[in-house]
């Protein structure tokens, strides 16, 4: 997906925003506070249906404004033009259109668009909790594999249903635990099958990327299923039933699975730099635009927010050179353009300068 005109009202300090992007490259150049970041979480809002720096919708509408509004006219890789809109009241749901249609779910505008973001703390990924690793590798094989979303929304359902079963005082014949057990094992291999398939088309394109980036290093890379998985999922949640039910919930299963990332044998996040670290997460996104772009001729539009922090200029510069690769239409923010000198050699490239929430092309 390219995008070929965004237009952005009410959003934070972009009270009317217009700008028709370059297929390649794309710099917004800003002072702090200037409205730079604000331009890529909304071209993040349409393909998320939510913001990367908070989960409160109401706080990116203007504050003199009761909505905001999003659209976009983009071009799919089949050459098929492509209308987005999004438009968010401070109380009630967001209305959501593709082509003039309306859509009744984010998912279904997640599905048409995929948006990568790397940022500064984009590496929490890597610290963080293993849900942000899940986070992660779910958003590929959502967009690699058809069926993934309603395993997952299956699952879930299923696990909700265990969990409050488990937490009842006492059981009837009734409640049918054995019953929703099993149907949840079941639920659970199918999800893991999705995920362990992705994983090990992932695997290959990590490994590559983090030797072009990180070559000092040997990188192990795992995909662990959340329970032994040698077993049967259900047979493993009949046999640990009783201590669930102190727990009160499901202890094992795909919503405990994690990606294991070592370096020299070591966690990474144990002995990488911040600088490493952020070059990991980079790896591991990139990994994620070759394989779509590869599996399904699509390419992302990746938002890199603040590249310059923690990157060096080389390690900037390989890293943007392997997301054109992928064909992905790529926006970045920088204070001045000395941080971004390593664009100069590109062709397809436009400058955005942005002040007081106003945009102008160079
Ligand atoms: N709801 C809102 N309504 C109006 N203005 C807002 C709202 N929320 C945030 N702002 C302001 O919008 C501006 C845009 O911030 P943004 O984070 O996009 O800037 P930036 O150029 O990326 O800055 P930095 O380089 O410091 O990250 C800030 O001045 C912020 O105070």
């Amino acid at each position: 997906m390219r995008l070929d005109d965004v237009q952005i009202s009410q959003f934070r300090n972009l009270s009317d925003v217009r700008i028709h992007p370059a297929t390649d490259l794309n710099l917004i150049i800003g002072d702090n506070g200037s409205g730079k970041s604000s331009v890529l979480e909304a071209i993040h809002y349409l393909g998320f249906g939510r913001s990367f720096r908070t989960l409160k919708h109401t706080h990116v509408i203007n504050k003199e404004s009761q909505h905001f509004t999003l659209f976009c006219r983009a071009t799919d890789e089949s050459g098929t033009t492509v209308k987005l809109g999004y438009q968010r009241n401070r109380i009630g749901e967001p209305v959501i259109k593709a082509n003039g249609e309306v859509l009744n779910r984010v998912s279904e505008l997640a599905r048409l668009f995929p948006v990568q973001l790397f940022m500064p703390n984009s590496s929490d990924v890597i610290t963080g909790a293993p849900r942000m690793r899940r986070r992660f590798l779910d958003w590929g094989v959502f967009h690699v594999e058809h069926g993934f979303l309603r395993a997952s929304v299956t699952y879930q359902n299923l696990l909700r249903q265990s969990n409050a079963l488990l937490r009842k005082k006492s059981l009837s014949k009734d409640d049918m635990l054995d019953y929703w057990l099993c149907k949840l094992g079941d639920a659970g291999e199918v999800l893991d099958r999705y995920r362990k398939a992705f994983f090990l088309s992932l695997k290959p394109y990590l490994i590559a990327n983090l030797g072009e980036f990180l070559p000092e290093f040997c990188f192990e890379i795992s995909y662990h299923s959340g329970w032994d998985s040698d077993n049967k999922l259900s047979d493993v949640l009949h046999l640990q039933q009783e201590k669930d039910r102190r727990f009160g919930h499901v202890s094992s299963g795909p919503h405990k699975a994690d990606l294991r990332l070592k370096a020299d044998g070591v966690s990474a996040h144990e002995v990488l730099s911040r600088g490493q670290l952020r070059m990991l997460m980079a790896a591991l996104l990139l990994a994620q635009s070759q394989l779509l772009h590869r599996l399904k001729s699509r390419s992302c539009v990746f938002l890199l927010d603040d590249i310059g922090a923690e990157l060096d200029e080389e390690k900037r510069k390989v890293f943007v050179d392997a997301l054109l690769k992928t064909s992905a239409q790529v926006f970045i923010t920088a204070i001045d353009k000395q941080q971004v000198s390593f664009v100069e050699n590109y062709k397809d490239i436009k400058v955005f300068h942005v002040e007081h929430g106003q945009v102008r092309e160079e």
